[in-house]
């Protein structure tokens, strides 16, 4: 499953929101989480738990409040913007409940144009697209545009595309949400399939707790911290 190479190491994250009449929201209060290169971890928790507060933090959209954060290796606790901005480029892919692919451009387009972003050539960025695209099931489909395509197939591409950039760590927040349950399955063993092949660690946020059973790991957020609960017991 996992060779068990550390992907993040985040130490003491505090989250807190002002709120206009009353105490401080502490949402995060000293959270600590580890993801390994290879695993799919789920993210679990009521509404308001805080699921997408830590997502954001750990994918450096929002300062982590002195929080010891290492990704890949690189210690960005102190990192500025532009830092934070390169490692959230270069390390870590997001995949969202709506796929937000560009309507004008083909699932081989779609795919390769992050990389293009970052000053690959196009046959170079089109040789990797392809690969990542047949990794999702999608070799037959890649010059559909995305309302050609399924809503699945749509968020198999978004898929590969958080992929593009060999991210080290991918940031997914309810990627099945939209999706009936037969789909959902189908696009999470794309979404596994594709996290072992690339040796990603990934943090998947969901309130679909079928899905989050087939998971190597489940934490769910209380007292503010990150807790480990059995697959088993989801
Ligand atoms: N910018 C903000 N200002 C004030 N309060 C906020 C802000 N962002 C989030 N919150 C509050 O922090 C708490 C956690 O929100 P968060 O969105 O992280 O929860 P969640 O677990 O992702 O919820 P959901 O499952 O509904 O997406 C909520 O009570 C929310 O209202």
């Amino acid at each position: 499953m996992s060779d068990k190479t550390v992907v993040l190491s985040l130490r003491g994250l505090n989250r807190t929101y002002e709120v206009a009449e009353g105490p401080r929201l502490e949402v995060l209060k000293g959270a600590d989480l580890d993801l390994f290169a290879g695993e799919l971890v789920g993210l679990v928790g009521p509404s308001g738990s805080g699921k997408s507060s830590l997502l954001h933090c750990v994918g450096l959209l929002e300062s982590s409040e002195e929080a010891q954060l290492i990704l890949d290796g690189e210690d960005l606790t102190r990192a500025n913007d532009k830092q934070r901005t390169q490692a959230r480029l270069t390390k870590i892919g997001f995949v969202y409940q709506f796929h937000h692919l560009l309507p004008e451009f083909t699932a081989l387009g779609n795919v390769a144009l992050p990389q293009r972003v970052l000053g690959k050539s196009i046959r170079d960025a089109e040789v990797r697209a392809r690969a990542l695209l047949e990794q999702v099931g999608l070799g037959g489909r890649l010059n559909h545009q995305p309302a050609q395509l399924s809503g699945g197939e749509q968020q198999r591409v978004a898929i590969a595309r958080a992929l593009a950039n060999s991210p080290r760590l991918l940031l997914a927040d309810e990627p099945t949400g939209n999706l009936d349950p037969d789909t959902s399955k189908q696009v999470f063993e794309a979404l596994k399939q594709t996290v072992r092949h690339q040796q990603v660690a990934a943090l998947i946020a969901t309130h679909n707790l079928e899905l989050a059973r087939h998971m190597d790991r489940v934490v769910t957020i209380q007292n503010g911290k990150l807790t480990e609960l059995s697959t088993s017991a989801v």
